[in-house]
């Protein structure tokens, strides 16, 4: 299973990955892929971490916003992941770590089979309210550091049931390194999902939003048509769609 992990910039994903592998590493076969804009700083901090073996651990820079990579030309991401495949086979868990990018970066299901949205509470406890693809429809919402509430002055608890109440029923982890519960939570839920991806009952999902984009059609008085999927989510906003087919 290729599992995503995607939220803002210092939420915290490359610790989360490193939580995962330190707990996961001795009943797993795992790798991972960092995505930098300008460095392989990522790679280098799992790698220093010494939670996995460092050549299973692979770094794409992607030299332009990191949703370029993770969404929109998932090219050098799906040829990292394929590589590690090729060397390690079989493994059980693929972690693909987005870049960190605003609320609106989100993985294409044609890269990953699940994926994780990570906030943190010291980004300030309303970031929850202010929605987003990732916060409403990722497979599993983080909030990780609670343990930095108090510091900020964040209520953590009502961050978590916003986000609860985002999602429409999806899983919210309430995530800080220093408390062990949750970490088995987290853990917990991955292993629960790749049991379904491996008995094919997991599907996986475009949180979206979907790039308006061009179907060349020649029936169409203009050749084709632009359109959006934004219906595809009840609660997406509407209205963006151009010309729809007739
Ligand atoms: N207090 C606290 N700090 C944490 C926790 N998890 C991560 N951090 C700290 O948060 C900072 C950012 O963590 P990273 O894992 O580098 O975050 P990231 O999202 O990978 O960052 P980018 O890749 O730059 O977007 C580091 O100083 C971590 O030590 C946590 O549970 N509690």
């Amino acid at each position: 299973m290729r599992l995503g992990v995607a939220g803002p910039v210092g939420t915290g994903k490359s610790s989360l990955i490193a939580t995962l592998c330190r707990r996961l590493a001795d009943q797993l076969s795992l790798a991972v892929v960092t995505n930098d804009i300008y460095t392989d700083e990522d790679a280098r901090f799992l790698r220093s971490a010494g939670v996995l073996d460092p050549d299973r651990i692979r770094p794409v820079e992607t030299g332009a916003c990191p949703h370029t990579a993770i969404r929109d030309d998932v090219t050098a991401n799906l040829l990292a992941v394929e590589d590690l495949e090729a060397d390690f086979a079989p493994l059980d868990l693929v972690v693909v770590e987005s870049g960190g990018d605003n609320l609106t970066a989100t993985f294409s299901p044609a890269l990953v089979d699940a994926q994780i949205f990570v906030l943190d509470v010291a980004g300030g406890g309303d970031v929850v309210r202010k929605g987003g693809p990732g916060i409403a429809r990722a497979d599993l919402l983080v909030v990780n550091k609670t343990d930095l509430g108090p510091y900020v002055g964040v209520d953590v608890e009502r961050m978590v049931r916003e986000g609860v109440a985002a999602r429409d029923g999806r899983p919210v982890v309430a995530l800080s390194r220093h408390d062990e519960a949750s970490v088995d939570e987290l853990v917990a839920w991955v292993l629960e999902t790749l049991a379904g991806y491996r008995a094919g009952g997991h599907v996986a999902v475009d949180p979206g939003p979907m790039a308006p984009h061009f179907h060349a059609d020649e029936e169409h008085p203009d050749g084709g048509f632009t359109h959006t999927h934004d219906h595809d989510h009840d609660d997406a906003p509407q209205g963006a769609a151009v010309g729809e087919p007739a």
